[in-house]
């Protein structure tokens, strides 16, 4: 996705004329945001801000980063209505991420989530406050436990091996390695959430698609809150609420048939094979709970595990294979790695995962220089305060650039370049600690899905690594493999990565 011009032109000729009507109308704001303009940045235009430095970009922490090397670690972007603060060092990533993390604990109100959060009440964009810490808690006792990502191991087995057979059957030709690991790692979500794959998997795909491609937090309606009729001529409120009924219809569905299949169910067969559905719905049921779950609440929060789960693992798979087959000495060295490891047994097992040192560097050194939400999920301040000597007010977005400090080169050495050694003999972790690499966020508004999701891309990685040997199509170089990146909800490919797979180590069922 990109900030395209002439559309973008087309909207803003409605706006401007609106939004000087709205502004004679409107009463005066409750916040001033005058303070901000203290902050460096570029200069603003009347009424869109600098909103042209983003139109026909695709890559905006990169532009965000650019822009930080002329103004600043804190910088001030007013896009259309919305003042935004983007940081870019360690140092002040330190005061929002730690110092003020209450006050940054916040989101920002976006229109997609509105609509696709069941009005803000999911894990993602639920105020800071007694809903959200009883939904966090959940999340890091129950769903997203290291017991539970245990305990989806057979569906991992059973899932990765249909993509190996997939790809298999594909040997000597292209295989469009991006497409299948996506369908992949959204019906291994799926699984996991629900206990099989829904009747409509296809329409249930192609909605979350839709959905993350919605969910930017850039689009124009976003920018100009204070017109309310624009998400209407903008055209998002009516494809969000048309992929919003699709979902709420599917999810209803899922959750009726749980209700029906729990009361069918022994109590011993519960505990063994308990997806994250009936956890949520157990919560429900529980009388004693201060805080209430509606059926509502319960599809917020499932829906914000197949979209947060299945996009980011999936682009990181992708991302990670680019760079190996970009890189082919790294590619050698990770299958030496996977192979030497499983050639005893002849097939993937996650229980040795622990000897896959250069895989898990591969991986980490992919989430530096890819993280897939490079600017992190945005912040919104709850209270005043100061950061770097200047004030800032309540209700300040932030955008932490963590694209940017996991490429900075006070940190990193030859920071662009991909060097998985890098982490071979390293004590830096993705664990929020060292606010230069953040690929999960920090604080406590962190990634709650950590182990699920990396549980997921070792074992796609190491699969696709023991089985399979690759090559570019069409007597491309590796090393001219494209990597432009497409911004949406998470960055990825801008173009499917097209491998040609030649078989290595038979398939086998995992015993
Ligand atoms: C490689 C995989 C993943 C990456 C790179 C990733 C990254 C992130 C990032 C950067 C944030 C925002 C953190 C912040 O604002 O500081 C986040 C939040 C979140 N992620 Fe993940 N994520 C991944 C996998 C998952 C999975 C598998 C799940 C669940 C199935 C998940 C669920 C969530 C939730 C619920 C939040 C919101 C937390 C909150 O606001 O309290 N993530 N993730």
């Amino acid at each position: 996705m990109e900030f395209e011009f002439p559309s973008t032109l087309v909207v803003l000729s409605f706006l401007v004329p609106m939004f000087m009507v709205v502004n004679l109308l409107r009463r005066k704001s409750t916040t001033s945001y005058s303070h901000l303009n203290l902050i460096p940045g570029p200069r603003k235009l009347p009424l869109i801000g600098n909103l042209l430095l983003l139109v026909g970009k695709s890559n905006l922490p990169l532009v965000f980063r650019d822009l930080a090397v002329k103004y600043g670690p804190l910088m001030h972007l007013q896009l259309g209505e919305i003042p935004i603060l983007i940081v870019s060092s360690v140092e002040v990533a330190n005061q929002i991420l730690k110092t003020h993390d209450v006050t940054f604990a916040n989101r920002p109100p976006l229109v997609a989530a509105r609509v696709m959060a069941y009005n803000y009440t999911d894990v993602v964009f639920a105020p800071h406050g007694e809903y959200w810490r009883h939904l966090r808690k959940i999340c890091t006792l129950e769903l997203l436990s290291v017991r539970r990502v245990k305990s989806f191991r057979p569906i991992r087995e059973e899932e990765f091996l249909n993509l190996a057979k997939g790809i298999a059957s594909n040997e000597g030709s292209p295989a469009n390695l991006s497409e299948r690991v996506y369908l992949s790692s959204f019906t291994l979500t799926t699984k996991a959430s629900i206990g099989k794959e829904t009747k409509e998997q296809g329409t249930a795909i192609s909605t979350l698609r839709e959905a993350v491609e919605l969910a930017s937090g850039f689009s124009i309606a976003d920018l100009y809150p204070s017109i309310k009729l624009l998400p209407l001529i903008s055209g998002i409120k009516f494809k969000l609420e048309r992929i919003f009924w699709q979902a709420d219809r599917i999810l209803g569905r899922i959750i009726n048939e749980h209700r029906v299949a729990k009361a069918n169910k022994t109590d011993d067969a519960m505990e063994t094979s308990e997806d994250l559905a009936e956890v949520l719905l157990k919560y429900q049921e529980d009388e004693g709970t201060e805080v209430p779950l509606t059926t509502d609440n319960i599809k917020a929060v499932l829906l914000d595990m197949f979209l947060a789960g299945g996009e980011t693992s999936a682009t990181l798979v992708d991302w990670a294979m680019s760079e190996m087959v970009k890189n082919p000495t790294t590619l050698k060295r990770a299958q030496e790695e996977v192979r030497q490891v499983f050639d005893g047994k002849g097939y993937v097992d996650e229980a040795e995962f622990h000897e896959l040192i250069y895989l898990k560097s591969v991986i980490k050194e992919t989430l530096r220089l890819h993280p897939p939400l490079p600017l992190l999920v945005p912040r919104l301040s709850s209270e005043r305060c100061e950061i770097n000597g200047y004030e800032i007010p309540a209700k300040t977005r932030v955008i932490i650039n963590a694209w940017a400090l996991g490429r900075d080169p006070k940190h990193w050495n030859d920071a662009d370049k991909f060097v998985p050694e890098r982490f071979m003999d390293s004590s830096i972790d993705y664990k929020g600690n060292n606010l230069e690499y953040i690929p999960f966020g920090a604080g406590r508004r962190m990634c709650p899905g950590m182990s699920f999701g990396l549980a997921n891309v070792e074992f796609t990685l190491a699969m696709l690594l023991y089985h399979f040997d690759w090559e570019m199509p069409n007597g491309i170089k590796n090393e001219e493999l494209d990597m432009t990146e497409a911004f949406g909800m998470s960055v990825k490919r801008k173009h499917d990565l097209l491998l040609i797979p030649t078989v290595m180590r038979p398939l086998q069922q995992v015993k």
